[in-house]
């Protein structure tokens, strides 16, 4: 009923000739038809990766976008129609590093989703809480907090028109997985909670996990119910490991 999705998140990686190489790689890597294939290269290679990827099942994200639908005065933003200009199709809005690092608030992230949806890229909502916040117990509370205040304004049916990333925190980068137990459990817990509100949409809701997936735990992870996928950071980096991850996808069916 749902598609599992796996994106590719290069973060701020990548040179010219780095993009080049990897991209050769994903091009000899066989894909799963049944899964929806994303990569968010950084902004300045989207082109790049467009021409090489012609006739590729691999779509295109950005991985932030403007808060401001079109065109305008902000130095250093990309609106997402110009995203959508260059071939993008999705954009990731609250990741983790742009909510610490950048001070994304709830509302901002909300503002970013809006536009996003304004000019007909489907975001990915990223929600996670940190290791604190983990430890004291409260993921349900920062993750619903995270989430109303996209679905205040536009409710489950417009939260399935993106799709929402459950990355903890302290699983990023860090080598240490979720195992899938804990990822099914607050995935479960999402989806209930949607699923207060408009069970028939909540049902449609693509929720992908991220932090540390592997080709190792990809399997193990997308096994589970209520896991429609994953947001690869650095396994992304290296087109047989991401092949091997979205084959696993596929698999995992
Ligand atoms: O932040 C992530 C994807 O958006 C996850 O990164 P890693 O897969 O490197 O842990």
């Amino acid at each position: 009923m749902r598609r599992p999705l796996v994106a590719g998140n290069w973060k701020m990686y990548g040179t010219r000739q780095s993009v080049d190489e990897l991209l050769i790689g994903l091009n000899e890597q066989h894909w799963p038809d049944e899964v929806d294939l994303l990569i968010a290269p950084p902004a300045l290679y989207v082109q790049q990766c467009r021409e090489a990827l012609e006739g590729s099942p691999l779509r295109l994200a950005g991985q932030s976008c403007a808060f401001q639908a079109e065109s305008g005065a902000l130095t250093g933003e990309i609106s997402p129609a110009q995203l959508r200009d260059v071939g993008c199709e999705f954009v990731l809005v609250g990741h983790s590093e742009r909510r610490s690092l950048f001070g994304e608030t709830d509302e901002v992230v909300c503002r970013k989703f809006a536009a996003a949806l304004a000019c007909g890229l489907r975001p990915i909502l990223c929600v996670g809480e940190t290791r604190e916040q983990y430890d004291s117990g409260e993921t349900a509370d920062v993750v619903g907090r995270q989430l109303q205040a996209v679905l205040d304004t536009f409710g489950v049916g417009g939260l399935a028109q993106g799709v929402v990333a459950y990355e903890p925190v302290w699983a990023i980068g860090t080598g240490l997985t979720a195992t899938p137990e804990q990822a099914q459990d607050v995935h479960a817990m999402i989806r209930a909670r949607l699923a207060v509100l408009d069970d028939e949409q909540a049902q449609c809701v693509q929720i992908v996990y991220g932090g540390s997936v592997k080709a190792e735990n990809a399997h193990a992870l997308f096994e589970m119910p209520d896991i429609d996928g994953g947001l690869v950071g650095g396994a992304s980096l290296n087109a047989n490991e991401f092949g091997a991850i979205a084959r696993a996808a596929g698999q995992a069916q």
